[in-house]
């Protein structure tokens, strides 16, 4: 075997601690930059990440784990596996993006989230038509870069088995995995031309490996990796997985001659010791979370490694992960207080932890007996941190679970709200939010810097709000809303203003592509405060007399695109949490608002990768969703809002949820969303998106109306709303108006036909 290995990571941030990446991508997509200057952003990002990783010291460096978009689409391109229709853009890097995004003539490939992350990838296409053929290019030069700045680099490419299953059939019903023969011969060619670029080792990911997998599919794992690790031209060889345990496909990937496994020992438990074949390999333990931001308990880190080192020869110390999944640095933070602080460790703090540890293994915990002191009264003042322990808090939680959190039954509550609403057949709306303009985003900014006060920065979004709503009555929509402009992330922007969360001034983590969040941190119990969202709403409300949509957030949403506690079960963060948004929703009552919608669009992210924990989850997230939603009158409507989601596996929950109207995505599966809420019993109102908001094109009247007919088949008039499928804050403000003066047009002709 090659020389080994003792600390790494499985793969870095590449946005840019700054959002540079972000940054120069959308100039250069606008065409105020070349793609020379493009390259020369990313070529600097690329070699400092690099640089920063060793000389943390780890002695294994991931790279290829850049991306200029997307580490799938990545892998396509690598394999040949581009869609036909991006074929006529020439130049490769426009070309990759076409596929990214598509053009004015491309339709981009799909986006959908990657495994349990607010992370989304870009799904391959693959027909029968499809020729794989290997460029490995990108590997090749992000080697050489690296290994010219002596960096011990360890290229990371996604695996044939991960990426078949990630993919999409188009054209066939054949499961991709037949076609894994064919792209095995890519991979022993690409491995081929890594050795002799001079690489030792090689990581393939197969992340796809922690779900629930057939007989069959581990069996074509086994059989990939036997055939691979056969080669003799060749790096030696990381299986890499992360985000679950691979259970009975670890014995069976043990089995083959791959020399190295990396296992994720913080989400899964994977038990060694048990797999005889792996004491003669290396193990890449996952000890540090990848995907958090708590400080790693070190002693019980290096206890995990000790018990290893019984079973296994050859161990290195990693995160469970790629840190993709966390902002790059505390050192961004200036705002954190000191305690909060010390239980926090971000990417970079991570990788010391990693380094701290395999340290600790390789010469004694002595040697590095400082940090574990630090690490130890860390977690001692967070266990007695008051934040964390408010009585008034669980008190007033306990008492309300205990009283009833269900509501009257659906018709009686419908009778009270048509009631109070009188709207048309057919009512029309939009999900929130309206196009985040960089007027609005440049006014924000100018608040943070001190430019404009508080008071100048709420004159400009009531501005926004009083045009949003002169918009909609012009359009003619039936159920109005604010707009949103006031509100940074729909997340954020409530964490912001509980208590129990810090939300971070730096800490951006990539959504996709150049589109980034700041999951805010959520460490102590939740409280309210004051109201959050009663004034803005009341100010759309006095502007108009239709009624206006209070829009709130639900407690699912908040926790998946938030760090969350680790000390207690996300149940009981998830309950703490829809306490404070019921506590919002009986004061936009009392402030006469009729209609509350809750959106919960992370209902489907949560869940659990093996389908023997769903269960569990579904019934505390509908849970926390109901305590959130139940403390209303009868006569008040509860909308709720889902998206990016194939819903199948949740589609009973969505009835449970109780909602009087549920607005999903729908408008690329084609209402099939309908027919499956029919399936479950669900009777209520609904209002399947009928047009996609991820694109800029303007849907016409007639396929809107159509896809009216179409539902009014799966669903009786009474219960079918008419709107767009997500909120409108990505798009831009001509092609809004544009799409939503349609949407009302074809609304009322379809009321005519009924
Ligand atoms: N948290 C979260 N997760 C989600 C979604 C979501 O909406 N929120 N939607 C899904 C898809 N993911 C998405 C993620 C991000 C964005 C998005 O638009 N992000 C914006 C940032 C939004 C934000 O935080 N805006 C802030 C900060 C904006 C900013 O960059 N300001 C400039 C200055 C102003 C300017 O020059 O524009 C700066 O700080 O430098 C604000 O409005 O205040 C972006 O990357 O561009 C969209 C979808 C799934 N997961
Ligand atoms: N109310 C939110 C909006 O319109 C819902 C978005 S779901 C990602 O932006
Ligand atoms: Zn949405």
């Amino acid at each position: 075997m090659t020389t080994t290995f003792t600390s790494t990571v499985l793969g870095s941030p590449r946005i840019g601690p700054h959002r540079e990446l972000k940054r120069a991508t959308e100039s250069y997509w606008a065409g105020r930059i070349d793609a020379d200057a493009l390259q020369a952003v990313a070529r600097d990002l690329r070699r400092q990440g690099l640089a920063d990783l060793r000389d943390l010291g780890l002695d294994s460096v991931p790279v290829n784990t850049f991306s200029f978009y997307d580490q799938m689409l990545d892998t396509a391109v690598l394999l040949g596996a581009l869609p036909d229709r991006v074929a006529s853009v020439a130049d490769p890097l426009d070309r990759y993006f076409a596929a990214a995004r598509g053009t004015d003539t491309i339709a981009p490939l799909e986006m959908t989230k990657w495994f349990d992350t607010n992370y989304h990838y870009l799904v391959p296409e693959i027909s029968p038509s499809t020729t794989f053929a290997l460029d490995p290019s990108k590997v090749l030069s992000e080697l050489a870069e690296a290994l010219s700045d002596g960096i011990a680099a360890r290229p990371v490419v996604i695996g044939p088995v991960t990426f078949l299953l990630l993919s999409k059939a188009v054209g066939t019903d054949e499961p991709l995995l037949s076609r894994l023969e064919e792209l095995l011969p890519l991979y022993a060619d690409l491995l081929g031309r890594l050795a002799k670029a001079g690489a030792s080792w090689v990581q393939l990911d197969e992340p796809a490996l922690v779900g629930d997998r057939t007989d069959e599919e581990i069996e074509a794992a086994r059989a990939a990796y036997e055939q691979l690790s056969a080669l003799s031209e060749r790096p030696s060889i990381l299986l890499a997985s992360y985000f679950g345990s691979l259970r009975e496909a670890l014995p069976a990937l043990a089995s083959t001659d791959v020399e190295g496994f990396a296992v994720d020992l913080v989400a899964g438990q994977d038990s060694i010791g048990s797999v005889p074949e792996l004491a003669r390999k290396l193990v890449v333990a996952g000890v540090v979370d990848g995907r958090n931001i708590w400080r790693s308990d070190l002693d019980s880190a290096l206890s995990t490694l000790g018990a290893l080192l019984g079973s296994v020869d050859t161990l290195a110390v990693s995160t469970s992960c790629s840190l993709l999944h966390v902002p790059y640095t505390l050192d961004a933070e200036a705002d954190v207080d000191k305690a909060l602080r010390s239980w926090l460790a971000f990417g970079t703090e991570k990788v010391k932890e990693v380094v701290t540890l395999a340290t600790a293994l390789t010469q004694g915990r002595e040697s590095v007996e400082d940090e574990f002191a630090l690490a130890r009264a860390a977690a001692s003042t967070r266990k007695d941190d008051r934040r964390l322990n408010d009585a008034s808090v669980r008190g007033r939680l306990a008492a309300v679970l205990n009283s009833a959190t269900g509501r009257a039954p659906a018709a009686e509550r419908r009778a009270a709200q048509d009631e109070l609403l009188s709207l048309p057949p057919l009512p029309t709306t939009t999900i929130g939010s309206y196009p985040q303009t960089s007027k609005i985003r440049i006014a924000r900014a100018a608040l943070r810097t001190g430019e404009i006060d508080e008071a100048e920065y709420v004159n400009r979004m009531r501005a926004e709000v009083a045009e949003v709503v002169a918009l909609q009555e012009k359009l003619d929509l039936d159920v109005l809303v604010h707009g949103e402009p006031e509100r940074n992330d729909m997340v954020q922007y409530f964490a912001e203003q509980l208590d129990g969360f810090f939300a971070t001034a730096n800490g951006w983590v990539q959504s996709y592509g150049t589109r980034c969040v700041r999951p805010p941190i959520l460490y102590g119990d939740v409280s309210r405060p004051k109201q959050m969202t009663v004034d803005w709403i009341t100010y759309a409300q006095s502007l108009t007399d239709k009624p206006v949509k209070g829009m709130l957030t639900g407690p699912v949403t908040i926790l998946a695109w938030s760090f969350v506690r680790d000390d207690q079960p996300l149940a009981d963060s998830a309950n703490q949490v829809a306490l404070a948004i019921r506590d919002e929703t009986v004061d936009l009552q009392a402030a006469g608002i009729g209609i509350i919608q809750v959106d919960e669009p992370a209902l489907r992210e949560l869940l659990p990768l093996r389908a023997e924990d769903q269960r569990a989850y579904l019934d505390w997230s509908v849970g926390a969703f109901r305590l959130a939603t139940s403390g209303v009158a009868d006569s008040t409507a509860i909308h709720t809002h889902l998206c990016y989601s194939e819903f199948g596996a949740v589609i009973g929950a969505i009835a449970g949820l109780d909602a009087d109207v549920t607005s999903i995505e729908a408008a690329r599966s084609h209402m099939e969303v309908l027919d499956d809420l029919s399936s479950v019993g669900f009777d209520l109102g609904v209002g399947p998106g009928v047009y996609d908001i991820h694109s800029p094109r303007v849907p016409s009247v007639d396929e809107i109306a159509e896809s009216l007919r179409e539902a009014l088949k799966a669903v009786p008039v009474e219960r079918l709303w008419v709107n767009p499928d997500c909120g409108l804050k990505t798009r831009g403000s001509v092609e809004v108006e544009a799409s939503l003066r349609n949407l009302v047009e074809a609304a009322k002709l379809v009321r005519a036909e009924l």
